[in-house]
C-alpha cells in the first residue's frame, strides 16, 4: 500500500514521517531523536519503493547485522514474500560482497578469509616485523613487491613499537580513518616516518595471504571502487536507491565507501541519523561527519521531533540533559513526547550505601512490582558492573542474559569443527592446519604435530586435511572421536557436503559444557540467516565462512531471562522497564572523561551515552548509584543526574 494516507501494519504516520516515507529521489537526511520512528520510516520507504516500482533496487546499509536482519524481517513481512530487490547489510558485509565479485582487480581472490582472531593478526605482524619468519610462513612464495617492502621496513625496526597489540590498535585507527599511506595521519599528533611503509607492507601482506581483517575489508573495497571505474559503474548501476541507518556512527572509511557508491550527479541517498546518539567516537565516528554529508550532497532535511516511545517526563529529562552538549546540530528540534500518560513515579532515583545492595535491589523491585523480566533491562556504562549484577541476580533466583560480543566460538568441540571447515576450504593452508591441530589438542588432549601432517600430505597431493585425518584416525582411541573423523573424511574430504555434515554434528552432544549447547544454538541461528540470505544452491564453503565470520557469535536470549546490557549494546532497543545503574562520577561519566575535564569531546560522548540509555524507556526508569564500588568509597552521583534537572525538580 502506498500514497498519502499510508498505514502500514497499523502505523498511522505523522506528517513528517509520511514526508520521509514518500521521498522518492534525491538526497534526504532524516534527522531525528530516539524513538521517533527513524528505523520505521527507513523500512517503510524502502518497502514503498519496491512496491511502487518493480524495477527499483535498494541498498540499505546498517551498522550491525542485527539491525539488518530485523529490517529484513519487517520488509519481508510487509511484502508478504522475500524481497530480493533490496540488499540489507552492514558496510563490512557489503565490502565483502564486492570484493568477492571483483576483488581480484586489487589482488584479493574471491575465497579470501577473514582474520577474526587478534592472535592471527599478531602472528602476521610478528612475521612482518621479525627477522626470522616463523615456520608457517617460510614456505610461502611472496611477491617481489612484498619482499621489497619488508626489506625497507628493516630500516625502521628500532623505531617501531615492540608491542604488537598496540600496533593493531594503531592499524585499526588508520583503517577507520581511511588512511592511505600519506605522510601525515590525522589521528596521531606526529606521524613517525615508518607508518606509511608499515601500513603499505601490512596491506600487501593481507593480499599475499588472501586474508582480510575488518579494517582491510573497507580499505580494499574503497581501493577497488576508486581505482576501477568499470567496477564502480556496475556497482552503482546495481543499486538505484541507497539508504543508511544510524549514519551518525559511520567512520571515515565507511563514509568514503558510501561516497564512492553514491553518484554525486544523481545522489539517491536517504540517510537517517541522530547527532545526539553518536557513541562510537572511539571507532572514528564524529559529529562533524553529518555536516560533511550535508555539504557534500546538499541534503534536504526532514526532522522527526515526535517521540513515540518514552513517557513525557523522560523526554523532559532527555532534553535537559542533551542541551549541555555544545557540538550539536543547532537547528535540531527538541524532542516532543506523544505519550499522554504521565505519572511522577515513572522515574525513581535511589542511592545505596554499597554496590551489592544496589545490584540486589533490582530483583526486589522486579518482584515487588510483578514485572515481566522479558520487558526489563539493566543498563550500565561498564561491563564490569554488569558482571557483578549478573552474579547477584543468580543468587536471587533470576536468569541473567549478559551477552558478550564474540568474533569466534569458544567451546572446544565447536572450534574444532570450525577449524576443520576452514581447512576444508583451503586445503594447503599451514595456518589453518596449525589451528586444527591446536583445536584437536584442546578437544581430545591428543597432540598431532604440524610437521608430521606436512610430511604425510606430501604423499597425498599436499592435502593437509586428508593427511591430518589419516594421522588422527591412526592414533584415536575414543569411539565417538573416531566416528567424527570418519565423518570429516566422508563429508569434507571425499565429497564436500557441509550442510549434511553440520546437521549431523549438531544432532550429537559432544560434551556436558553448557557453552556447547548455547553456541550450537547460536551457530544454527546464524546458519539459517546465511542460508536465507544466499539460498542453499548459491552457497559455497568460502562464502559460508566469510558470512559467518562477519557475524558476531553473541549467544541467543532465552525467554524468562533478564537482559543486562552496556549502553552500546542497548542502542536501537526499547524496554518497558529500565534500570540504569552505576551512575557515579568515574563510571558514568567514565574516569577518562572526568579526568579530561567538563568541556571535552569525551564528556560530550558520555552525555550522549546517557541520553541513549534513558531514551530506551517505554514506561519506567530506575536510576541508582552506590557510595562505593570496588572498595572505593565516597563516590559522587553522576553529574548527568543533575543535568537532567531531576533533583531540582523533586525539590520543588
Ligand atoms: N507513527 C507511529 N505510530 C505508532 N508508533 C510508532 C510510530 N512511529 C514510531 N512508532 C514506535 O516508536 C518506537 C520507536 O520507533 P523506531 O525504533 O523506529 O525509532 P528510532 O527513531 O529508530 O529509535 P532509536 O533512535 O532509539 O533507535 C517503536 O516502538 C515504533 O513502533
Amino acid at each position: 500500500m502506498c500514497g498519502n494516507s499510508m498505514n502500514f501494519n497499523n502505523y498511522s504516520l505523522n506528517e513528517n514521517q509520511q514526508r520521509a516515507v514518500d521521498w522518492n529521489e534525491g538526497p534526504l537526511l532524516v534527522l531525528a531523536g530516539p524513538g521517533s520512528g527513524k528505523t520505521l520510516v527507513l523500512t517503510l520507504r524502502a518497502t514503498r519503493l519496491l512496491q511502487d516500482n518493480f524495477q527499483a533496487s535498494v541498498l540499505a546499509l546498517t551498522f550491525t547485522n542485527k539491525a539488518a536482519d530485523e529490517m529484513r524481517r519487517r520488509i519481508d513481512e510487509i511484502m508478504g514474500e522475500r524481497a530480493d530487490r533490496i540488499h540489507l547489510c552492514t558496510f563490512h558485509s557489503f565490502a565483502g560482497d564486492i570484493l568477492r565479485q571483483h576483488g581480484s582487480h586489487v589482488g584479493i581472490q574471491p575465497d579470501f578469509s577473514l582474520l577474526t582472531l587478534e592472535e592471527d593478526r599478531i602472528a602476521l605482524l610478528d612475521f612482518l616485523l621479525s627477522e626470522k619468519p616463523s615456520h608457517y610462513y617460510e614456505y610461502r612464495e611472496y611477491s617481489e613487491k612484498f619482499q621489497l617492502l619488508k626489506e625497507k621496513l628493516k630500516n625502521y625496526t628500532a623505531s617501531i613499537p615492540a608491542d604488537h597489540h598496540n600496533l593493531l590498535v594503531l592499524l585499526d585507527r588508520l583503517f577507520a580513518d581511511s588512511y592511505n599511506c600519506e605522510f601525515k595521519t590525522s589521528i596521531t599528533v606526529k606521524t613517525p616516518s615508518w607508518i606509511p611503509i608499515f601500513f603499505e607492507a601490512y596491506c600487501q601482506l593481507l593480499i599475499e595471504h588472501n586474508r582480510l581483517d575488518y579494517g582491510g575489508l573497507l580499505y580494499f573495497a574503497k581501493k577497488l571502487l576508486s581505482e576501477n571505474k568499470g567496477v564502480l559503474r556496475i556497482t552503482r548501476l546495481a543499486w538505484k536507491y541507497i539508504c543508511v541507518d544510524e549514519f551518525q556512527d559511520t567512520n571515515r572509511a565507511q563514509y568514503d565507501l558510501l561516497h564512492l557508491l553514491v553518484d554525486s550527479d544523481n545522489p539517491n541517498l536517504f540517510v537517517v541519523a541522530d547527532d545526539d546518539q553518536i557513541i562510537y567516537q572511539w571507532n572514528g565516528a564524529s559529529p562533524e561527519r553529518l555536516q560533511v554529508l550535508l555539504e557534500d550532497y546538499e541534503m534536504g532535511i526532514v526532522q522527526l521531533p515526535e517521540n513515540y516511545r518514552c513517557p513525557s517526563i523522560i523526554i523532559k529529562y532527555a532534553n535537559h540533559l542533551i542541551r549541555h552538549n555544545h557540538i550539536r546540530n543547532k537547528y535540531k528540534k527538541p524532542l516532543i513526547s506523544l505519550k499522554s500518560n504521565d505519572k511522577s513515579d515513572f522515574v525513581t532515583i535511589q542511592e545505596y550505601s554499597d554496590e551489592y545492595e544496589e545490584y540486589s535491589a533490582i530483583s526486589k523491585i522486579i518482584i515487588k512490582n510483578d514485572w515481566n523480566v522479558d520487558e526489563c533491562v539493566v543498563l550500565a556504562r561498564s561491563g564490569k558492573i554488569l558482571e557483578k549484577t549478573a552474579q547477584s541476580l543468580v543468587l536471587n533466583g533470576f536468569t541473567p542474559y549478559y551477552p558478550r560480543r564474540k568474533n569466534e566460538f569458544e567451546c572446544s568441540s565447536i572450534r574444532l569443527i570450525y577449524a576443520a571447515l576452514r581447512l576444508a576450504n583451503t586445503r594447503h593452508d599451514r595456518e589453518y592446519l596449525r589451528r586444527l591441530c591446536l583445536e584437536w589438542k584442546n578437544f581430545t588432549e591428543r597432540i598431532i604435530e604440524v610437521v608430521d601432517v606436512e610430511a604425510e600430505a606430501a604423499l597425498c597431493g599436499g592435502d593437509f586435511l586428508r593427511a591430518w585425518i589419516d594421522i588422527a584416525l591412526n592414533e584415536v582411541t575414543c569411539d565417538s572421536h573416531k566416528v567424527l573423523l570418519q565423518k570429516f573424511r566422508q563429508y569434507l574430504v571425499d565429497r564436500l557436503l557441509v550442510i549434511e555434515f553440520l546437521d549431523w554434528f549438531w544432532s550429537i552432544k559432544w560434551s556436558d559444557d553448557p557453552l556447547e549447547t548455547e553456541e550450537k544454538e547460536t551457530w544454527i541461528d546464524l546458519h539459517n540467516e546465511v542460508i536465507r540470505e544466499h539460498s542453499l544452491e548459491n552457497i559455497t564453503l568460502h562464502l559460508y565462512l566469510q558470512e559467518l565470520d562477519l557475524k558476531s557469535k553473541i549467544c541467543l536470549q532465552t525467554p524468562g531471562s533478564l537482559s543486562l546490557l552496556t549502553v552500546h549494546a542497548a542502542k536501537g532497543l526499547e524496554y518497558k522497564h529500565v534500570f540504569l545503574i552505576g551512575m557515579v562520577e568515574g563510571i558514568f561519566p567514565s574516569y577518562h572523561a572526568v579526568r579530561k575535564g567538563p568541556i571535552c569531546r569525551e564528556m560530550e560522548e558520555e552525555r550522549r551515552n546517557c541520553f541513549v540509555a534513558i531514551t530506551r524507556v517505554k514506561e519506567t526508569l530506575c536510576i541508582s548509584w552506590a557510595k562505593n564500588y570496588d572498595g572505593y568509597s565516597g563516590k559522587n552521583p553522576s553529574r548527568f543526574i543533575k543535568e537532567m534537572d531531576f533533583l531540582i525538580e523533586n525539590d520543588s
